[in-house]
């Protein structure tokens, strides 16, 4: 969990002109001094709460509108707690937590999170299924995705998870329960060749020299095949072979056979984490030309955010939901994204959000989005809005 201290010089001239534009109150950014730490416990650890408030010397809050989440003052450090150590508590913001909370996890869903890494909003997903459904968790960054992985080791959470390293705007993979024509199960490995065994961190050589001789590129391309780096003992791989495992659907068979949820969190400009922004200072008021102000950074993720989440959909079984959420506060990031997607996927239908009734905080410029933010919720800032795949 990161560790930050707060703004001391002001905001230069061509951000404050951004927010203006983006019609932001410049004094999200000052909030942070009274601005939570929020933590979430693992379910089954209720009784842990008094452990934990002895540890970091302070009551924790119980948030009445998010179910397992807890505040904490702002100053308070988690990371060094036994608690935190030994995989009892997780440090992610409370927004982020309304955003998966927003996806409403039934049991046996099998759940897409096409942007999950480092994976704080899987881990929580998984902790919501339980012992049933199924994960899978794409990003683009290797590394990314390997802190995820050991997330999910520490946490104990996997068994029903499979992580690849991939583009999540071609990405293809079904959900794992799909098996019409294919004979396997984890009962019936007797006769059939070359498939999945049980996941071991201790790769064969022949994997090893390949990953070798592809380089140690850390982002993959669109081109590149989906690589699976981790797969859970009930995540439906063990058993298959790489055709089944891979297999594509054509999208009549997806109406049908694809994922009941697609959490596709964005990447963006990370405008709207107020701790991330006081990372300029020490970075740098011109980094933050360049990866935040730069209309073109903008232009081009926009393009990436309405594939991502254009894609994501292409996924979904009809009937299915999809929640689409990034922690910028602009609105060619959100909005106009929203807009265009509806524009051009007539399936799609922006959908109410039944827990938002209890949320603090505000509607976007459409109607059905909502915007977490400092002032407002006492959270870090983050836009979601959902959608339904429907029959026309
Ligand atoms: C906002 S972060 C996701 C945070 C994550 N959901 C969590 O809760 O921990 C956005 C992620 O999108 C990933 N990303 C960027 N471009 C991508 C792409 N084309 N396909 C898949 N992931 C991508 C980034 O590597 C980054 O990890």
């Amino acid at each position: 969990m990161e560790e930050e201290h707060a703004a001391k010089a002001p905001l230069p001239d061509a951000f404050l002109q951004f927010l203006e534009t983006n019609g932001l109150d410049p004094s999200i950014y000052t909030a942070i001094d009274s601005t939570p730490r929020y933590i979430r416990l693992k379910p089954g650890f209720e009784s842990c709460i008094e452990e934990v408030e002895a540890e970091v010397k302070c009551k924790l809050e119980k948030l009445e509108w998010l179910p397992g989440f807890y505040s904490l003052p702002p100053h308070v450090q988690i990371a060094g707690s036994r608690a935190y150590r030994e995989g009892k508590i997780y440090g992610i913001d409370a927004a982020s937590g309304a955003a998966v909370m927003a996806l409403n996890i039934s049991p046996g869903d099998h759940v897409l999170d096409l942007c999950a890494a480092p994976g704080a909003k899987l881990c929580m997903i998984l902790d919501l299924l339980g012992d049933s459904g199924s994960v899978a968790g794409v990003d683009v960054a290797r590394h990314r995705l390997a802190a995820c992985r050991t997330m999910l080791q520490k946490y104990m959470i996997g068994g029903r998870c499979r992580l690849f390293v991939a583009d999540g705007t071609a990405f293809s993979v079904i959900p794992s329960g799909f098996c019409s024509d294919c004979k396997s199960c984890e009962s019936g490995l007797e006769g059939r060749v070359d498939v999945f065994k049980e996941w071991t961190s201790r790769r064969p050589w022949k994997e090893r020299k390949k990953a070798n001789k592809s380089g140690t590129a850390q982002l993959v391309s669109r081109s590149q095949p989906p690589e699976l780096i981790y797969y859970g003992q009930h995540s439906g791989v063990v058993g298959l072979t790489k055709g089944e495992l891979y297999r594509t659907l054509s999208d009549n068979e997806i109406a049908n056979h694809g994922y009941d949820k697609v959490l596709v969190d964005a990447e963006c400009t990370h405008d709207g984490s107020v701790k991330h922004i006081q990372k300029f200072e020490d970075w740098g008021w011109g980094t933050l030309q360049r990866r935040v102000l730069d209309a073109e950074r903008t232009d081009d993720l926009h393009t990436l955010q309405l594939n991502l989440l254009t894609n994501g959909f292409r996924l979904l079984k009809v009937g299915g939901s999809l929640v689409y959420s990034t922690c910028s506060l602009t609105i060619a990031q959100n909005e106009d994204v929203v807009e265009q997607f509806l524009k051009e996927n007539e399936t799609a239908e922006l959908t109410e959000i039944d827990a938002a009734s209890d949320w603090p905080c505000k509607g976007g410029r459409i109607p059905k989005t909502w915007r977490f933010d400092p002032l407002t919720s006492q959270t870090s800032g983050l836009f979601v809005a959902k959608f339904t795949k429907v029959v026309i």
